[in-house]
């Protein structure tokens, strides 16, 4: 080992990360069970000081992806960097990295203090400097007054907050977040989202890979999400690229709420079960099959633009909009109308629109890469 990375190691194990050096890169990272593969030939780049979302549904391989960044499973191909770093060898406690994980996962018999302080003195920080570290980390996630306090004296959203002091008193240079509210109720969960959003404008420096199954925590928190599917990254880019233009059906149907119907790619733009649909197609050719992505709130009531005549199947009111559910020729289009004064019933043939540039084409070669 040369000077520089055993001078980084020794650092990261006082908890003093180069944090001018953060950021984590992935670099074909596959992990497996049994010979099974879990994670496979995962490349991911989080920039220092960026915000990533790992998203994806149940098995995925988001939490794998976790755990082999904070070394607790061992790929069995690929390398992990923190800065310019090669940490794939080094154990968990010398990569200078904080970690909340779902349960809390506090010691019940220490005071919230104590569990702060804990990875401080696993890391061996010189005493002196321990409690000044654990009021700031304390103070940092609006905790300072609970200090004597022992975890079953605390409510779950406090328990999580003394947990995401005690990772951030490290001062890591990387913080990893393993569904952190998903054991908070509704309503705590979305005053813990917007703290996150505040601690990570306090910590401009840290780099943050954050899991979840949410797609409204990843919508709110990431400056990038990471689409995961079976094993594999299946997407990855800032929220509204993902949002407005997705580049696949996983990513547009994981990724908010979208109608995907099936067109026939013409001349003049698509067929959607017998009407014309104008809008650009790009380089397919005409007579290919490919899918229509638009979201439901991109659909007006009434003639205009690229109109589709269908009847009402289904109406649902969802306080701020109706959610209609029209039959265009066989297929379902969900349309969320506002401010509907007057709004149609079951069995009613309505006329809806949408512009050509709120559309989406893929498959085919039209838009999924
Ligand atoms: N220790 C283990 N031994 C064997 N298989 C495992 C182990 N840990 C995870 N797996 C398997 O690896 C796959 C990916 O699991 P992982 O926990 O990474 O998924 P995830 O996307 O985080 O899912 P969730 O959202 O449910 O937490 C799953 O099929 C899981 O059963």
């Amino acid at each position: 080992m040369s000077a520089a990375p055993a001078a980084a190691a020794v650092r990261a194990a006082e908890g003093k990360p180069d944090l001018a050096h953060s950021g984590i890169r992935i670099d074909g990272v596959t992990v497996a069970y049994d010979r099974n593969i879990v994670l496979d030939s995962l490349d991911l780049t989080v920039e220092p000081g960026e915000v990533m979302a790992l998203l994806g549904p149940s098995g995925s391989g988001k939490t794998t992806a976790l755990r082999a960044v904070a070394g607790f499973v061992r790929p069995v191909a690929g390398r992990v960097f923190l800065g310019d770093r090669d940490v794939t060898d080094l154990p968990p406690h010398r990569r200078g990295i904080g970690m909340v994980v779902q349960q809390y996962a506090l010691f019940p018999h220490m005071r919230v203090d104590e569990n702060v302080a804990f990875g401080l003195r696993a890391r061996k920080a010189p005493k002196a400097r321990i409690p000044e570290q654990v009021a700031e980390a304390l103070e940092m996630t609006g905790m300072a007054g609970y200090a004597r306090r022992y975890p079953r004296e605390l409510s779950g959203g406090q328990q999580q907050r003394v947990a995401i002091a005690r990772a951030l008193a490290i001062r890591p240079g990387v913080l990893l977040l393993d569904e952190p509210l998903s054991a908070l109720d509704a309503r705590l969960r979305s005053g813990m989202l917007a703290e996150l959003a505040r601690l990570h404008r306090e910590l401009p420096d840290v780099s943050i890979l954050h899991v979840t199954h949410d797609q409204v925590e990843a919508l709110t928190l990431a400056d990038r999400i990471a689409v995961m599917d079976q094993a594999r990254l299946r997407d990855c880019g800032t929220p509204q690229e993902l949002y407005r233009r997705p580049r696949t059906e996983f990513t547009a149907s994981f990724v908010g709420n979208a109608n995907l119907l099936p067109v026939t790619v013409t001349d003049e733009g698509v067929d959607l079960a017998g009407r014309t649909l104008r809008m650009p197609t790009g380089e397919a050719a005409a007579g290919a099959g490919a899918t229509l992505c638009i979201r439901p709130h991109l659909i007006g009531l009434g003639d205009g633009p690229n109109a589709l005549r269908g009847e009402v199947v289904e109406i649902q009111w969802q306080g701020a909009t109706h959610r209609l559910h029209v039959d265009i020729g066989g297929h379902r289009l969900k349309a969320d109308l506002r401010e509907l004064k007057q709004p149609p019933a079951i069995g009613d043939t309505v006329t809806l629109h949408f512009a050509a540039q709120d559309a989406v084409l893929l498959g085919s070669g039209v838009g999924d890469g």
